[in-house]
């Protein structure tokens, strides 16, 4: 088998503001069967598309897509901080390879990351160095946003790419499903936290930080309490597309629209085109199936919570 799909949502509240033990556990059980799943594949590379939440990316400049040579992850919210195993020469040539296909996509020798890339390292692999690791950044915070379209010719120029290197791959997708946390926007927000998105965020004092950090915490306990008090989640929304996924049915997907997925699901389900993006590069390799799906809402975490596996068919 040359390839494994895994998508997963992430949540940097995970160990913060947790569900209730059999829920914990239940998800922990997941997590633990698709590291399982992952160490039996013994992957050889990974191919790792994830959003950010405003701490590498900022409006100074903002790619929809990016590719990293080199990569360090900040550690927000306790996640682990340091660097990615990036093979420097196999990002560069991916760069190339999605560029001849007709997607311009950026190329960072020097990526900042957060939660969106560490947390499924850390659940599927275990460390951020423990395998090498492609990082592919995909906007999908800070508008105005790349389509679903875009995103599926991303994913799957980058798995034409990676069937051409004859190697185990991993495609992983971090995000999502339906959410919408407190994450600051441009068009509203005050003089300070505009400059912080505009690239001052990049390096946040210690105090700011942990305020940020903490804001993030007090919404997730006020959203327990009350689901009004942010965009609820949609778990129809949420089993909808997870369908699609897991059908490979990525085509359909390229008519949804920005401004639908926002009204429905909230502002922050765009990180599904992570998902897409991983599922149409493991399409690449050819048609692929199911092997297993988890969905829960978990208002703990912000999060229409979900993981898929997939499989060559
Ligand atoms: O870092 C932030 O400010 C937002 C964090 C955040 C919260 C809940 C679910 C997520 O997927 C997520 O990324
Ligand atoms: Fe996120």
């Amino acid at each position: 088998m040359k390839a494994l799909l895994q998508c997963l949502s992430h949540s940097p509240l995970v160990g913060h503001v947790d569900p209730e033990p059999s829920v914990l556990n239940e998800v922990n059980r997941v997590i633990r069967h698709s590291r399982e799943r992952v160490n039996a594949f013994d992957p050889e590379l990974i191919l790792l598309f994830s959003p950010d939440h405003y701490n590498g990316f900022f409006y100074d400049i903002m790619p929809s897509f990016c590719i990293g040579t080199s990569a360090y992850a900040i550690g927000d919210f306790g996640t682990a901080a340091g660097h990615l195993k990036v093979p420097a020469k196999l990002s560069e040539d991916a760069v190339q390879y999605v560029m001849d296909a007709g997607v311009d996509v950026a190329l960072s020798h020097k990526m900042q990351v957060d939660h969106g890339f560490a947390q499924p390292l850390e659940f599927l692999v275990g460390h951020l160095d423990q395998v090498p690791v492609i990082p592919v950044f995909i906007n999908s915070v800070a508008v105005p946003l790349p389509s679903f379209q875009r995103a599926r010719l991303l994913g799957d120029a980058l798995g034409r790419y990676l069937a051409t290197l004859n190697k185990r791959v991993l495609i992983i997708g971090s995000g999502g499903l339906s959410h919408q946390p407190p994450v600051p926007e441009l068009a509203t927000a005050d003089s300070r936290i505009q400059e912080r998105l505009l690239g001052s965020g990049r390096n946040l004092p210690t105090e700011e930080r942990q305020a940020r950090t903490q804001r993030v915490i007090d919404a997730a306990h006020r959203f327990v309490d009350n689901q009004n008090t942010l965009h609820p989640l949609n778990p129809e929304w949420d089993q909808w597309f997870l369908e699609r996924i897991a059908t490979g049915d990525l085509m359909s997907l390229d008519n949804v629209s920005n401004q639908d997925v926002s009204d429905k699901a909230g502002k922050s389900t765009h990180e599904v085109k992570n998902w897409v993006a991983a599922a149409a590069a493991m399409a690449a390799f050819g048609p692929y199936q199911e092997e297993s799906r988890y969905y829960r809402p978990i208002p703990e975490w912000i999060a229409g919570y979900g993981a898929l596996t997939a499989v060559p068919a």
